[in-house]
């Protein structure tokens, strides 16, 4: 188990979000480490993406606040916090090539053009993708273009890294392998990683610590054998049950 910093990198401060008077977020308090793994785990229509998306700034708190290393960024938009996101959909521009939709965002910020080929080639390098430059998205099949998504994340060297479902559209082998190279990805660049997934056995085998959420509340946040071993809720409890019925084969009696 590697040590993780103290310093808190995101704290979500009782907040709560509501979408025409219905609540979908409720008081979530939340503390996530620099170099944290941290997965929001729970089931459709949870609440995970707006969470996700009021961290990046694309969804105003309705009300609490949200802290990036101490900084209240309530107020912040977008561009302005230290933090990219990785979505299931690779969004990428159809229209360019892997080296033009990794440069984009640096292009735009007018960094210099030998250091973005220099950043572009190692963020490619990270996800093993070095020679791809001139592949279209379409030429590529969903984990290379995936990888290409992250690693336009990665180019930005943030802080943090928001991941919503990155590998939910991707078979299940594909799906497995990619797990264990984000996994040591985050190791290794130590990049405070913030994932959604509905997926337990994803969240299990992934993550530092999991913060299970069911209809907009937080249920319990722990490492993946506390979750799993000392389940403080009936959902958290009846949820991982499910995936060990499932890892030994059993039958899910109700
Ligand atoms: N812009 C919006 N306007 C109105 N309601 C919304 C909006 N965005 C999300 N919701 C609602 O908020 C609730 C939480 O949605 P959210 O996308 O955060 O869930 P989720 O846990 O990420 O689900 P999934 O795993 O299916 O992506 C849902 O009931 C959803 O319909």
């Amino acid at each position: 188990m590697i040590e993780l910093s103290d310093k808190v990198m995101v704290e979500l401060r009782n907040v709560d979000k509501s979408f025409g008077g219905i609540k979908v977020v409720k008081n979530l308090s939340l503390k996530i480490r620099e170099g944290e793994f941290l997965t929001l785990l729970g089931p459709s229509g949870c609440g995970k993406t707006t969470t996700l998306r009021m961290i990046a700034g694309f969804e105003e708190v309705t009300a609490g606040i949200i802290m990036i290393e101490g900084e209240n960024v309530v107020n912040k938009p977008p561009y302005r916090r230290d933090v990219n996101t990785v979505f299931q959909s690779y969004a990428l521009f159809p229209h360019m090539n892997v080296y033009d939709n990794i440069a984009f965002g640096l292009t735009e910020k007018k960094v210099k053009k030998e250091e973005i080929r220099q950043r572009v080639a190692e963020a490619l390098s990270l996800v093993q993708m070095g020679g791809y430059d001139k592949r279209m998205p379409s030429q590529m099949s969903g984990g290379q273009r995936q990888r290409v998504a992250i690693a336009r994340a990665l180019v930005n060297r943030p802080k943090v890294l928001l991941l919503d479902e990155p590998l939910g559209a991707l078979d299940l082998k594909l799906r497995k392998q990619m797990q264990v190279e984000l996994k040591h990805l985050q190791r290794k660049l130590g990049i405070t990683f913030i994932y959604v997934t509905h997926d337990q056995e994803e969240s299990l085998t992934m993550s530092d610590r999991i913060a299970v959420v069911n209809n907009g509340v937080l249920q319990q946040v722990g490492s993946p054998d506390e979750i799993y071993n000392r389940p403080q809720t009936k959902f958290v409890a009846e949820r991982t049950y499910e995936v060990l019925c499932k890892w030994l084969k059993l039958p899910i009696r109700s």
